[in-house]
């Protein structure tokens, strides 16, 4: 793998940048890097990671890149996709992070016979390397193509190959499972702010206990109801506070979350489908 495109330069793109560039799977000079409209964006990065940009709309990139990272949202997706048509494709690898888009819809729209095409669902924690990551192959993948992308997400995080009927699912779990984390995070810095601490001392306090829980479950050999049990002291403080959240349904409202944003992502792969046939 020499040169690696991205045709989207959010969120998740910068994070993969951040990630790929501090574990040195790539250099800077060897990522390239443009979006739709904002100019001052690709400037940011450009100053920040010292990447290869191009102007907005600029896919001139794609005639020398091997991977192509599709990094837009899926509402874009058949705007992105006859934007790279025209491109030769042959021998390039197509790497999808959008959620809920088939590699069929995308292998049926690009007009490359037998092209290379990998949908992944990485998470944010790429940028520190931590990134969980599902990958699946398309038709047609070669398999050295496979094995460079999956190298590409083991230099940020880890990689789990799957089939692809599970990738609306990963996507509501450990796509957007950052997300709900931070959102337990938030909640729990107000709880302390409440009491009166400084919200500076309770965000440290807060944020050691995750990255502190997080390190438990990666290296004692415990699994989370046993880790949790051994805080809950009968009639404690613990088993008070975690009665609340049986209460409350706590645990339900984590599922349900998780299959709604599952939901969500079939019903963004099925959009774009019935765009296809029309
Ligand atoms: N943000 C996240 O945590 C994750 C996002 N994803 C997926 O990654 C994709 C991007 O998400 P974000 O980075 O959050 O979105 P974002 O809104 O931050 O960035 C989207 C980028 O795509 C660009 N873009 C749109 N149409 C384009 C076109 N035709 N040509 C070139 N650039 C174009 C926009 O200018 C923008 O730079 C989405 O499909 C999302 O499902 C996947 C995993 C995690
Ligand atoms: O919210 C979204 O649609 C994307 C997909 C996974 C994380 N963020």
């Amino acid at each position: 793998m020499k040169q690696v495109g991205f045709i989207g330069a959010g969120s998740i793109a910068e994070a993969m940048i951040k990630g790929v560039i501090q574990n040195q799977l790539l250099q800077p000079e060897d990522i390239w890097v443009t979006n739709a409209a904002n100019q001052a964006r690709l400037l940011g990065l450009q100053t920040k990671y010292d990447v290869n940009i191009t102007s907005p709309g600029d896919l001139s990139f794609v005639e020398h890149a091997d991977v192509i990272v599709l990094a837009f949202k899926p509402k874009d997706i058949m705007n992105g996709l006859e934007r790279l048509k025209p491109f030769n494709l042959k021998g390039k690898c197509i790497v999808s992070v959008i959620a809920g888009v088939p590699t069929r819809l995308i292998e049926d729209t690009l007009n490359e016979a037998e092209l290379s095409v990998i949908r992944t669902m990485p998470n944010t924690s790429c940028a520190v390397g931590e990134s969980a990551t599902a990958i699946t192959p398309g038709r047609w993948v070669k398999n050295q193509d496979l094995i460079n992308i999956r190298r590409l997400f083991e230099a940020v995080g880890i990689v789990e190959e799957v089939e692809e009927s599970h990738m609306d699912a990963i996507t509501g779990l450990s796509g957007s499972g950052p997300a709900y984390v931070y959102y337990m995070i938030e909640a729990l810095v107000e709880a302390g702010v409440k009491t009166g601490l400084e919200k500076e001392i309770v965000q440290r306090l807060v944020y050691q206990t995750v990255v502190g829980a997080a390190r438990m479950l990666q290296e004692a050999e415990e699994d989370p109801a046993a880790l949790r049990e051994h805080i809950t002291s009968p009639a404690g403080t613990t088993a008070a506070g975690i009665a609340v959240l049986a209460e409350r349904n706590f645990p339900q409202a984590i599922v349900d979350a998780v299959c709604k944003a599952t939901d969500r992502a079939h019903e963004l792969g099925l959009v774009y489908q019935s765009e296809l046939s029309d």
